[in-house]
């Protein structure tokens, strides 16, 4: 069956379709990973975009459910240049072709993906529309036209209600703005005692929950459309060591008085080159943003910048001048990409460590992953 992707500026690719027979459209954007597609499609930031592959083979070795990166996945879209329907690994329960039916994602493939991304990177990302249907093109150009880009996206991915994963270790509200759950395991797997909370809760709630830090998670859209979030880590700045990771870095930097904007065609893939300024030393990471903190906003803040993109020089990482805390913008859990920047969850708990030594324990609660007419619920250990 044959499927279509129009562009805005009224490119036409004409392919074969797999997963869902539906319309849909998303900011049409390129990830330049090889492998990795399970966790891609899975990770909350994708939400509500049409997702190019430019490795030119995917599906082969089908899906296992262990590799997502969240409960669903929020991609609108799915682009690639050859569809392998039949996986071969030992690990696959299923079918990428099934995985996007099941939850009415269609895909196309059989067209020209090297264009397709030539074209963003030229033009920048723009919007598309991906149909099975048969539509005349004018009728498709004209719904493309009428629909704006989506902004709640940080509200549709975050968890609706507070839940805990207990540990022995330092206790961590994590705030979910689109959470992967590689954030989470890398946590646990330290010990952690973490509480997960939605995207809207307060700082007042969170003091509640006596955390030894704070992590802010990655997420979908513009930072600019969660101003509540830039709120509430202003409040608990000073006040908790906080670890930020890409759109968490994003508010942590709003927050602090910097500015965002976006890129041309953002940085999406599994090999990016980061410079640590004080080493000197490159790390390879795993990226997916298509925003960025503003060089020049940083003057005048108390933020300093620590790492840079070694291809095109934007601001990969930060640090607060007084206080603990520290961001990235690329994803230390990895999933997909190297593990190299794993040590960044390690450095985070010797700050709580160390910001612990200087300031009084505030007294432990148990968390019940439950709430009750909005209200966090507590009980005692
Ligand atoms: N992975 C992320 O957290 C992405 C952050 C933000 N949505 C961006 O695109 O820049």
């Amino acid at each position: 069956m044959e499927a279509r992707l129009l562009l805005e500026d009224g490119t036409l690719f004409t392919g074969l379709s797999f997963g869902a027979e539906a319309e849909t459209i998303g900011e049409v954007v390129f990830n330049t990973g090889i492998t990795g597609y399970q966790e891609v499609i899975s990770d909350p930031s994708y939400c509500g975009q049409i997702v190019t592959m430019t490795y030119p083979l995917v599906g082969n070795y089908g899906i296992a459910r262990d590799d997502f990166e969240s409960i669903r996945p929020f991609i609108h879209g799915f682009v690639v240049r050859r569809h392998e329907p039949v996986p071969s690994n030992w690990r696959a329960q299923y079918t990428l072709d099934r995985l996007l039916k099941e939850y009415g994602i269609p895909g196309i493939s059989d067209i020209d993906t090297r264009m397709l991304t030539r074209k963003l990177r030229h033009y920048g990302t723009m919007k598309g529309v991906l149909t099975t249907g048969k539509e005349r093109i004018e009728e498709l150009r004209e719904r493309l036209a009428l629909t704006p880009m989506m902004r709640d996206q940080v509200a549709r991915t975050s968890t609706k209600q507070l839940f805990s994963s207990p540990g022995e270790g330092e206790r961590i509200v994590l705030m979910d703005f689109g959470a992967k759950s590689g954030i989470l395991r890398e946590l646990t797997k330290r010990g952690c005692d973490v509480v997960v909370v939605p995207h809207d809760t307060t700082a007042d709630e969170i003091r509640r929950l006596a955390p030894d830090g704070i992590q802010l998670s990655n997420g979908p859209g513009d930072p600019k459309d969660v101003p509540h979030a830039v709120k509430t880590i202003s409040e608990l700045l000073g006040e908790y060591p906080i670890f930020g990771i890409c759109l968490g870095h994003q508010l942590f930097a709003l927050a602090c008085g910097a500015d965002t904007t976006k890129l041309k065609f953002g940085h999406r893939g599994g090999n990016h080159p980061v410079k640590e300024l004080e080493t000197g030393r490159c790390y390879i990471t795993s990226q997916n943003h298509g925003y960025t903190v503003l060089e020049d906003s940083v003057n005048g803040t108390d933020l300093v910048v620590t790492h840079i993109n070694n291809n095109d020089k934007t601001i990969e990482g930060l640090k607060h001048k007084r206080y603990p805390a520290f961001t990235v913008q690329y994803h230390p859990e990895a999933a997909p990409g190297p593990y190299d920047s794993g040590y960044l969850f390690d450095q985070f708990l010797d700050m709580i460590r160390e910001h612990k030594k200087s300031n009084p324990q505030r007294p432990r609660q148990a968390v019940l992953a439950e709430t009750l007419k909005g209200e966090l619920q507590y009980a005692q250990k």
